[in-house]
């Protein structure tokens, strides 16, 4: 079974006066199957949990255990190989790529990671569902803040990732598209079995969730779902 953990996570940034301490002591896990959601206001600790669980940042202690196997401590060409493709992130800045038109930036993913992307029709039905296929020929300046989330999103399910990690994924959508996005994320875990993680605090996404952690101040605890 596909899973995510973190066991004992702490991360402190900075010393002296300047020391964050962005979390604390952080057990959690992410199963395939599953839409996990981790609420919480801002400057609580979430994107810090999301960067460390996909191996962006290391943690300051404690474990990240993907699949059974120490993941923190891996570097280099096997945990960049492994991240690209294993795990799909979906990032506040959405991370489009500013020269190349929309379906450019799916060409790009083709480039990068050769194998195992989703199959045409397969993707037609996300882009279908993310309401972007009229985007193609568009240049990410040219769209709205909700459109290059949808596009993003797009870009990351399209590497057909077994993980999706993504960052307030929906902080840009109006309620219709949220609802939207959400039940698409929600199947993407249900019916291919993916492990999905949203970092959120959007409250609109909570009925959809399978699986819901509270953090505030770095301290994380389990709302909704079973340890
Ligand atoms: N690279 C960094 N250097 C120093 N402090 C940092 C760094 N990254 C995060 N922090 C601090 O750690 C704490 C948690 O930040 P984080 O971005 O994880 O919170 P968040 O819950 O994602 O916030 P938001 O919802 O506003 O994005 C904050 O106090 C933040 O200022």
């Amino acid at each position: 079974m596909q899973k995510l953990e973190l066991k004992a996570v702490s991360k402190v940034f900075g010393a002296g006066t300047n020391r964050v301490q962005a979390l604390n002591d952080v057990n959690f896990e992410a199963k395939a199957g599953e839409l996990t959601l981790i609420l919480g206001p801002s400057g609580s600790g979430k994107s810090t949990l999301l960067t460390i669980l996909g191996g962006l940042q290391q943690p300051s202690e404690g474990q990240v255990i993907i699949n059974g196997q120490r993941f923190d401590n891996q570097h280099g060409k096997a945990a960049d190989a492994f991240r690209l493709n294993h795990i799909g992130f979906v990032l506040q800045s959405y991370s489009l790529v500013p020269y190349l038109m929309v379906e450019e930036q799916f060409r790009l993913v083709d480039k990068v990671k050769k194998t195992g992307n989703l199959p045409a029709q397969r993707f037609q039905e996300d882009i279908d569902r993310l309401g972007i296929g009229n985007l193609m020929k568009k240049y990410p300046g040219e769209l709205s803040g909700g459109q290059s989330q949808r596009v993003a999103i797009a870009r990351a399910l399209y590497a057909n990732p077994d993980f999706v990690l993504a960052d307030e994924p929906t902080a840009a959508l109006d309620s219709k598209r949220v609802q939207e996005v959400g039940q698409l994320f929600k199947d993407i875990a249900e019916k291919e079995n993916k492990a999905v993680v949203v970092v959120t605090h959007d409250l609109r996404l909570r009925e959809k969730a399978d699986r819901i952690y509270q953090l505030v101040d770095g301290k994380i605890s389990l709302e909704k779902g079973t340890d």
